[in-house]
């Protein structure tokens, strides 16, 4: 590798996904049920190899794409936040809070690991599905990834990582 750093930026018409949610405040404040198009853009950072290559940044591409697919057009709830618990029934998923019960069909919602379902927790979905494999990410050259997700135009929430960190 020549050694030259070089920044990819990927922020592609297509990497976005419109999908319901509400912001949870606290154990008693939450808002109500609402939705936007949000939006997801990568920056990747690496090393420029002799054949003037970074790593292809296809896959990155894809990964990004696949996940704002499986969210889009569903109504997003944490799996871990501290006030609200996610149940499942038979026919249905339930979110308890504060003690009421919202009720779903299987087929509208996505439960996803975060404690609130705010733009800094999906950036960092993303980033940790982009560098769940670091040694990968170090042996293709790239040295740092940063993510941004926004809930509309600007307004976004960034994500890290570096390979120093991993
Ligand atoms: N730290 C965070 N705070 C808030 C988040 C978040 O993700 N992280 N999200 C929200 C809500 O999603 C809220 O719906 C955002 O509303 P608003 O700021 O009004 O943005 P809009 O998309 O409606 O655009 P505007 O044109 O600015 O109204 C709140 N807080």
């Amino acid at each position: 590798m020549d050694g030259r750093l070089t920044t990819i930026e990927l922020f592609k018409e297509d990497m976005k996904f419109s999908a319901g949610h509400f912001t949870i405040f606290s154990a008693t404040e939450r808002e109500n049920l609402h939705g936007h198009n949000f939006t997801v853009s990568a920056a990747l950072t690496g090393r420029v190899g002799r054949e003037g290559l970074m790593a292809d940044y296809g896959a990155f591409k894809r990964e990004l794409k696949a996940m704002c697919d499986a969210w889009n057009e569903t109504f997003m709830l944490p799996n871990c936040s501290p006030h609200l618990q996610v149940e499942r029934t038979d026919s249905e998923v339930l979110a308890h809070y504060d003690g009421t019960t919202l009720r779903f069909l299987p087929r509208d919602v996505t439960v996803v690991e975060c404690a609130n379902v705010t733009i800094e927790e999906l950036a960092r979905l993303f980033g940790e599905r982009l560098t769940a494999e670091p040694e990968r990410l170090r042996e293709r050259g790239v040295v740092g990834v940063t993510i941004k997700c926004a809930s509309g135009p600007g307004q976004w929430a960034s994500w890290v990582w570096t390979e120093k960190q991993a």
